[in-house]
């Protein structure tokens, strides 16, 4: 685990912070996500799970943009565990919070950088009998390193390969609730 990081030096990555994508341009995005999940799931009845804890905002945001019929869930892997370096193992602190057998299942995330977490979530669902997994990230991070085969639904915007915070996602456990999405100086 990092050392822990003092207020002055909290707002300091703050302020030295790149602002990659504005409040605006992220609300046009959340639109038009929510445009296309209504087309493809307004008649479906799914369950929406967000994954904590990089999934609220987006989830949060999004939900009430969709309007049809659907039931909302959470559950809680991690890989980063506060850390700006992913650990092979996704550690599971909590569980699909409602049951998923024969539905249809939006996860709903943060980021899709590597692509572990999304990966091993959707394997998850269908294990637990879910009929169709369908995913949909607010950020694509742009690199060759995935290490997945995973296509992702629906994906709001790209991001260039920096380590980002803001809208759910952290830098070193602060900073989710920037109203933005930044990229750490050096990162
Ligand atoms: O595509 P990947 O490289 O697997 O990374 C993406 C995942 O990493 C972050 O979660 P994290 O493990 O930091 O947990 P958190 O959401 O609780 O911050 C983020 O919220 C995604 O779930
Ligand atoms: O760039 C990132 N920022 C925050 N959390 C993340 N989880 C994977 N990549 C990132």
């Amino acid at each position: 685990m990092s050392e822990s990081l003092t207020l002055d030096q909290l707002n300091q990555i703050m302020a030295d912070a790149d602002l990659l994508k504005s409040k605006e341009e992220i609300e046009v995005a959340l639109d038009q996500l929510a445009g296309g999940i209504t087309e493809r799931l307004s008649s479906s009845m799914p369950v929406v799970y967000s994954i904590m804890n990089g999934g609220l905002i987006f989830a949060g945001k999004l939900l009430p943009l969709l309007s049809f019929p659907l039931e909302v869930g959470y559950m809680h892997a991690t890989r980063y565990r506060g850390e700006t370096q992913g650990q092979t193992e996704l550690q599971w602190q909590a569980l699909p919070s409602c049951p998923m057998d024969g539905r249809t299942v939006l996860i709903l995330d943060d980021i899709f950088d590597e692509g572990n977490t999304l990966a091993e979530v959707v394997e998850a669902c269908k294990a637990q009998g879910a009929k169709e997994v369908i995913t949909a990230v607010l950020i694509n991070k742009v690199h060759d390193r995935k290490n997945t085969d995973l296509q992702v639904d629906f994906c709001g915007l790209d991001v260039e390969d920096r380590f980002v915070f803001g809208y759910g996602m952290d830098y070193r456990g602060y900073w989710r609730n920037a109203e933005g999405i930044f990229a750490v100086k050096g990162l």
